[in-house]
C-alpha cells in the first residue's frame, strides 16, 4: 500500500481508536461461524413459488421457530407463527378478523411481538451487533435493540420495563409495522447470502418481478442460465437472441411481459402476423389451466409465434455462415427443405413436413428476410434497447452475474463444462486460438460482456457469440449438441427433437470427473462442490440430485410449471451453513393464497450433503479472505500512522 492510499484511508480512520476498533470488529467476525448460503436455480418467471421459498429460507424460517418452540406451541401454532414470518402484511390483516374486541388484539400482538424478538435474538446469534442493527428496520432500531439486548434468560417481557414499552407501541398503533419489520428482519437473517444458479427468464409469467426480488435482496450473486444470456443479447444488439425470446414470451401466452412489462411496442409484428399467418395447431400458445384467455387472442398470439418464428430461423443463417467454428451448418434447414414436395433432409433422413407455415419465405433464398420482417425487427430492437426497465434488469444481471463463480470453494455453473467422451475438456477455436475449460468460459464472458458494452454492434462475433452461449454445441450453458426447435415445429418424428447432451451430463455421475474440473478452476477437489443447474433432476424415474459421492450437486429448483410432470417434485434448493450442506426438496407450489389460509408449507425432507467436522468459520470464507486482506490494510494504516 502506498503512502497515499493511506493517507486517503486516514480521512476515514481518523484516529487511532476507529482503527483499533475496526481491527477487533474485523477479528470478532473472521472468528465467527460462517453465514449461511441459499442456492436456488431454474426460477423461470415463477415469481410466486420463489418469493416462498425465500421468504421461509428452503425451512430455515421454520426449522427455527421449532428450536425454540417446539415444546411450547402446537403444530398449528407454529405454522401459523412461520406464516406470519413468510407473509407478515397478509397474514396480520386476516388474523385480526379472528378477535371479537380490542382486548384480544392487544394480548395477541403482546404475545407475537415477544415471540418475533426472541426468534431474531435466537436467528441473530452467530452475528455481530453491528450486522444484526443493519438488518433492523430503521425506524424501530432503537426500540427492538432495547428489546434484544435487556431480554435475556434473567429477565423476562413480564417486567414493568419491557411490557411498558410494548404496551406503547400497541397503544401508538405502531404494532403491525413493528411486527413486519421483525418478521423481513428474520428472513433476513435466516440467509446471510443467495446464490442464483441461472435461470430467471422464460416459460412463467413474472420474471421481472424475480428481478426486482433480486435488486432489494440483500446479498446475492447470479450465474447466468442459457434463458438469462438469451435476454441479455437481445439488449446487447442479437437480432436473433430477441427474435428467440419473443418467440418463446409467444408459446407460453407471456406476451404481457414484453408490451406491459417492458412497454415494448409489438403492433409491428402483429401487423405483419396478420398479413402471412393464420391457424397453426403447433403454434398455439401453452396456457396454464387457471389462465382465461379468449380465442380471438389465442389465434393472435398463434400467428405472431410462426411470425417471429420464421424471423428467428432466418436470422441463424448468415451467422451460421460466417462463423465457421461455431461448426453449426447441420442447422441451415431453411435451406434442405425441399418446398415442392415440402419435406426436408436432416443427417441424410428425408422427412415430411407438417404445419409449415413459410408464406415469407423465397425458396430461392429462404434466408432473406422481407423488407417488412427487416423492419419489425429494427423496430423491436430499438424498442427493446430503449426500455428503461429492461436496462435496469439487465445491468443488474450483469453486475451481479457471471457465466461461473468460485464461492466458498465451490464451483457454480448453470449448465456444464463441455467435455469429449473421454472426459476431457472439449476445445473451440475462436479467432484463431484454441480455448478449453476455465479459459473458454472466460472467453465466452469477455464477449459477453463487450457486446453488451457496444449495443450498436449487432453482427460482429460477440454479439453472434452471445447466441452461441445459447445454442452452440460447446456452449457451457446450452450442454447439448444441437436445439430442435424447428424439427418441433414442423417434423412429426420424435426421433428428430431429440436434443443430445454433452457427455458432461453422464460423466459427472463419476467423481474423478468432478475432481477434474474443481482442479481446472483452481478449486481443492477434497473439499470443493459442483453446483449445478439447468437439468430438471428426474426424481420420478430415480434420479438422485447428490452425484459422485457428493462431489456434485444438481438443484434445479423445479419452479417451472411447464416441466413438473417430468420431474415429479417440484425440484430441490440447497443450503450451506457453518455445520454443512443440505438439500431441500420442495413439492409443487400451490399459491400464496394457500400457504396464508392453511399453512401449507412446500418442502420435504432434508438431505444431509456434506457435514464439516468443525463449525466453519467466517475465517474460512471468501468473505474472510476479504476481511484478512481489510485487516492487513488497518494494520498498516496503524503503523504509519499511529505506531512512530
Ligand atoms: O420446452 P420448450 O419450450 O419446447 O423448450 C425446449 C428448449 O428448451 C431447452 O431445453 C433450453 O431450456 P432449459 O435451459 O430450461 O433446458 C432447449 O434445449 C430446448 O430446445
Ligand atoms: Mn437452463
Amino acid at each position: 500500500m502506498n503512502t497515499k492510499h493511506l493517507d486517503l484511508l486516514a480521512q476515514i480512520y481518523d484516529s487511532e481508536e476507529k482503527v483499533v476498533t475496526e481491527i477487533i470488529n474485523l477479528e470478532a467476525i473472521l472468528n465467527l461461524p460462517k453465514g449461511t448460503e441459499h442456492f436456488v436455480s431454474d426460477l423461470h418467471g415463477e415469481y410466486q413459488a420463489f418469493q416462498h421459498v425465500l421468504r421461509n429460507g428452503s425451512g430455515k424460517v421454520k426449522e427455527k421457530i421449532e428450536d425454540i418452540y417446539k415444546k411450547v406451541l402446537t403444530e398449528k401454532e407454529i405454522k401459523e407463527f412461520a406464516t406470519l414470518v413468510y407473509y407478515p402484511e397478509e397474514k396480520i390483516q386476516l388474523l385480526k378478523n379472528n378477535f371479537d374486541n380490542e382486548r384480544e388484539l392487544h394480548q395477541w400482538y403482546t404475545v407475537i411481538i415477544e415471540r418475533m424478538i426472541k426468534l431474531i435474538s435466537y436467528a441473530s446469534s452467530k452475528y455481530t451487533r453491528s450486522k444484526l442493527r443493519k438488518a433492523l428496520p430503521n425506524q424501530f432500531v432503537y426500540i427492538i435493540e432495547e428489546l434484544l439486548y435487556k431480554t435475556d434468560e434473567f429477565t423476562n417481557f413480564k417486567e414493568p420495563y419491557y411490557s411498558k414499552i410494548v404496551q406503547q407501541i400497541i397503544s401508538l398503533g405502531q404494532a403491525d409495522k413493528l411486527i413486519i419489520g421483525l418478521a423481513y428482519t428474520t428472513q433476513r437473517l435466516v440467509v446471510d447470502h443467495l446464490h442464483v444458479v441461472g435461470d430467471i427468464y422464460d416459460r412463467g409469467p413474472e420474471p421481472d418481478k424475480i428481478m426486482e426480488a433480486l435488486i432489494n435482496y440483500h446479498s446475492v450473486d447470479i450465474q447466468w442460465g442459457n434463458h438469462d444470456v438469451l435476454w441479455i443479447g437481445a439488449f446487447a444488439g442479437s437480432k436473433v437472441c430477441l427474435a428467440n425470446i419473443l418467440r418463446i414470451c409467444a408459446r407460453y401466452n407471456n406476451l404481457d411481459i414484453i408490451e406491459d412489462v417492458y412497454g415494448i411496442n409489438l403492433r409491428p409484428l402483429l401487423n405483419l402476423a396478420e398479413k402471412y399467418y393464420g391457424d397453426n395447431p403447433v403454434f398455439r400458445p401453452k396456457i396454464q389451466s387457471d389462465v382465461k384467455i379468449s380465442e380471438e387472442e389465442q389465434l393472435q398470439i398463434t400467428k405472431i409465434h410462426q411470425a417471429i418464428a420464421m424471423i428467428q430461423f432466418k436470422l441463424e443463417s448468415p451467422i451460421i455462415k460466417r462463423r465457421q467454428t461455431f461448426n453449426m451448418a447441420e442447422r441451415l434447414l431453411l435451406e434442405k427443405i425441399d418446398y415442392d414436395n415440402s419435406e426436408i433432409t436432416i443427417h441424410g433422413k428425408t422427412y415430411p413436413l407438417e404445419n409449415t407455415c413459410f408464406a415469407t419465405v423465397n425458396p430461392e433464398q429462404p434466408d432473406q428476410l422481407l423488407e417488412e420482417e427487416k423492419q419489425v425487427m429494427d423496430k423491436l430492437l430499438f424498442s427493446v434497447q430503449h426500455s428503461e426497465k429492461l436496462a435496469r434488469h439487465m445491468n443488474f444481471l450483469m453486475k451481479k452475474g457471471s457465466l461461473y463463480l468460485k464461492y466458498n470453494g465451490n464451483l457454480l455453473i448453470h449448465g456444464c463444462i463441455p467435455l469429449d467422451e473421454e472426459g476431457n475438456m472439449e476445445k473451440m477455436v475462436i479467432e484463431n486460438k484454441t480455448y478449453a475449460g476455465r479459459e473458454l468460459l472466460d472467453v465466452f464472458e469477455h464477449y459477453l460482456r463487450y457486446s453488451f458494452a457496444h449495443p450498436e454492434e449487432t453482427d460482429d462475433l460477440a454479439t453472434d457469440m452471445v447466441w452461441y452461449l445459447w445454442t452452440g454445441e460447446y456452449s457451457s450453458l446450452f450442454g447439448k449438441r444441437e436445439m430442435t426447435t424447428f424439427e418441433r415445429y414442423f417434423i412429426k418424428d420424435k426421433a428428430t427433437h431429440k436434443e443430445k447432451k454433452n457427455p458432461y451430463y453422464y460423466l459427472r455421475e463419476n467423481d474423478e470427473v468432478c475432481r477434474n474440473i474443481l482442479t481446472e478452476f483452481d478449486l481443492n477437489p477434497d473439499q470443493g462442490h459442483i453446483i449445478n443447474g439447468h437439468t430438471p433432476v428426474k426424481e420420478i424415474e430415480g434420479e438422485n440430485p447428490i452425484k459422485a459421492n457428493g462431489k456434485i450437486i444438481v438443484i434445479d429448483g423445479g419452479f417451472s410449471k411447464a416441466y413438473h410432470s417430468t420431474t415429479g417434485i417440484a425440484g430441490y434448493t440447497l443450503l450451506y451453513n457453518s455445520y454443512g450442506m443440505q438439500l431441500v426438496a420442495h413439492k409443487h407450489f400451490n399459491s400464496k393464497e394457500d400457504v396464508l389460509l392453511n399453512g401449507t408449507d412446500v418442502l420435504s425432507v432434508k438431505r444431509l450433503v456434506d457435514k464439516e467436522l468443525e463449525r466453519k468459520k467466517v475465517l474460512e470464507t471468501n468473505v474472510g479472505e476479504e476481511l484478512i486482506q481489510e485487516i492487513s490494510i488497518l494494520n498498516s494504516l496503524m503503523e504509519y500512522r499511529y505506531m512512530k
